[in-house]
């Protein structure tokens, strides 16, 4: 029993001491951890003051920057609005430089590329390459084309011009530019604006607007999408409403040069069916170009000329090709006459120079439109002392002209895949064209002599391509790498239409007082 009880307490040390073995061991290692974490912690302490100690400095860093950036922002505000004043200036400058000279205004428009720019029968990869962009806006007054492909010589350039609209470019901004011409037009210049391009490059929807499908004439519901025409129309009323009643009187005649020959598209038969008549173009003895017989119908409205437009351009031949479905196949010329009374005791005399006020007194006559002889004999009927007679006598009228052209379009017979008729078709048109340069060559030349005769074209727009009308061309460029040799030729013959000098051009009506319809 004792022995038992020894051995119990035997072990039971033994236990014991090794518990406490096992606790020290424990107490050192626990020693050892806490050692550790407190080594730890400082070290994760040192990094976090660090990180807060950099974090800091960023924020300072940042907060300068910031400062930085504002200061920089502000400047940058600054110089951009120096350099947009410096640019209307410029451009003020370069507009006056135009009119001195005379130049032609040239304005390039770049459409997107269209779903139909694929369409070419080639081969899938073919197409991707064809649909490539390389005519782009740099910026709004410089196109850059832009182009290697293998096998060819690359291609970098730039041209410059009036203004460029890049494919994003609405037509309200494109017929922002053109709006003051309009002003021009009632002060007493005439006016020309013309699209020039390849077919499909988006002359028609520039000067009219999208075209009805199967239809030619143009949707007038889409009141943003509407072309150059239709506008300028809207404006020229909207700015004669401003002027003194019955001082204007506005007649449209609509024109086509289809195969060299001039169609009358208002043109009536006896029943008032409306059908295009031939007419011919004759220089007249002042040496201006004038249709004999052409139909002017008088209009008091945009929307009574529109309705005219349309009727005239369902005439219009149009013919698909490989480009285009509803390519033009002739030259359109719209033309709004707008006849002013001017009244004056100096009529002429006024005018800028001698020469021009005996041309005005020349082209001054008393043969006015409908309208204004009820306004006149009206007044004369009324003017019973002499004075008031006189008065009357003195009351002439001027005509202004605002011609829009839509070309037909530039092309290359392979591209557009014609034959038969429209390959005719297609070689008139080119001819014609080619005709219109030469005739810009010659008057940027100044030779003597100018080929308006070569081409009915050429003929029919003699007085506003080589006289005195404000004119702008209207560039249209397809971006596609497809037509990189016709965008380069319509951008060749723009840069060429910008270096025409025709001298300064004049004012029809100058200083003479617009008659105030006071009855
Ligand atoms: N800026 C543009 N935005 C959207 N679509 C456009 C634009 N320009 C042209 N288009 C579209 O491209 C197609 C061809 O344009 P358009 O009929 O104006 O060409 P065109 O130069 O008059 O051709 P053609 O000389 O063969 O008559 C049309 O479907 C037209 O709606």
């Amino acid at each position: 029993m004792k022995f038992q009880r020894s051995s119990v307490v035997t072990q039971l040390h033994g236990a014991i001491k090794r518990l406490k073995q096992d606790l020290k061991s424990l107490h050192s290692f626990a020693l050892e951890l806490s050692k550790d974490f407190q080594r730890q912690s400082k070290t994760c302490l040192y990094q976090v003051l660090a990180a807060v100690q950099g974090i800091q400095l960023q924020n300072e860093a940042m907060q300068m920057f910031q400062i930085k950036a504002f200061d920089l922002e502000q400047s940058l505000q600054e110089v951009t609005e120096r350099y947009e004043k410096e640019k209307q200036k410029r451009k003020a400058l370069h507009n006056s430089l135009i009119e001195l000279r005379g130049n032609i205004r040239v304005h390039c428009r770049i459409r997107p590329l269209l779903p139909f720019d694929d369409a070419s029968g080639l081969s899938q990869g073919r197409q991707r390459n064809f649909s490539e962009k390389v005519a782009y806006a740099a910026d709004d007054e410089t196109v850059l084309v832009k182009c290697s492909r293998p096998g060819h010589a690359s291609v970098n350039k730039t041209f410059q011009f009036e203004r460029v609209y890049n494919d994003l470019e609405s037509q309200d901004a494109v017929f922002a530019d053109v709006a003051p011409l309009l002003t021009s037009l009632l002060d007493g210049y005439n006016v020309c604006i013309m699209a020039y391009g390849q077919t499909g490059s988006g002359k028609t929807y520039t000067m009219l607007g999208p075209q009805l499908e199967g239809n030619l004439a143009f949707a007038i519901e889409e009141e943003s999408e509407l072309g150059i025409i239709p506008r300028a129309t809207q404006e020229v009323f909207r700015l004669i409403s401003e002027k003194p009643p019955g001082s204007y009187c506005v007649e449209v005649s609509v024109v086509e040069v289809y195969n060299n020959e001039i169609f009358d598209l208002l043109a009536k038969d006896s029943c008032g069916k409306v059908f295009g008549i031939k007419r011919d173009v004759v220089t007249t003895r002042e040496g201006k170009s004038d249709v004999p017989l052409l139909t002017h119908e008088t209009v008091e409205n945009a929307s009574e000329f529109l309705h005219l437009v349309k009727k005239g351009l369902l005439l219009r031949v149009t013919h698909p090709t490989l480009v285009h479905a509803h390519s033009s196949r002739s030259h359109l010329v719209v033309t709004l006459t707008i006849t002013t009374v001017v009244f004056g005791d100096n009529f002429g005399t006024l005018c800028e120079d001698e020469q021009i006020s005996q041309r005005l007194n020349k082209e001054a006559s008393f043969t006015f439109p409908q309208k204004m002889r009820d306004n006149k004999s009206t007044s004369s009927s009324r003017a019973s002392s002499p004075v008031q007679l006189e008065a009357t006598e003195k009351m002439k009228q001027v005509k202004t002209r605002l011609q829009l052209v839509d070309l037909a379009g530039s092309e290359c017979v392979g591209m557009s895949g014609v034959t038969g008729a429209a390959l005719r078709e297609t070689s008139f048109i080119n001819r014609s064209l080619s005709a219109l340069a030469d005739v810009l060559g010659a008057i940027a030349e100044q030779r003597a002599h100018v080929p308006y005769r070569n081409s009915k074209l050429t003929h029919l727009l003699q007085d506003s391509v080589g006289g005195d009308a404000k004119l702008l061309v209207m560039l249209c460029i397809s971006p596609g790498q497809k037509y990189l040799t016709e965008s380069m030729q319509s951008l060749g013959f723009g840069t060429r239409a910008r270096q025409v000098q025709r001298g300064q051009v004049k004012k029809k009506i100058s200083q003479c007082r617009v008659k105030e319809n006071k009855t």
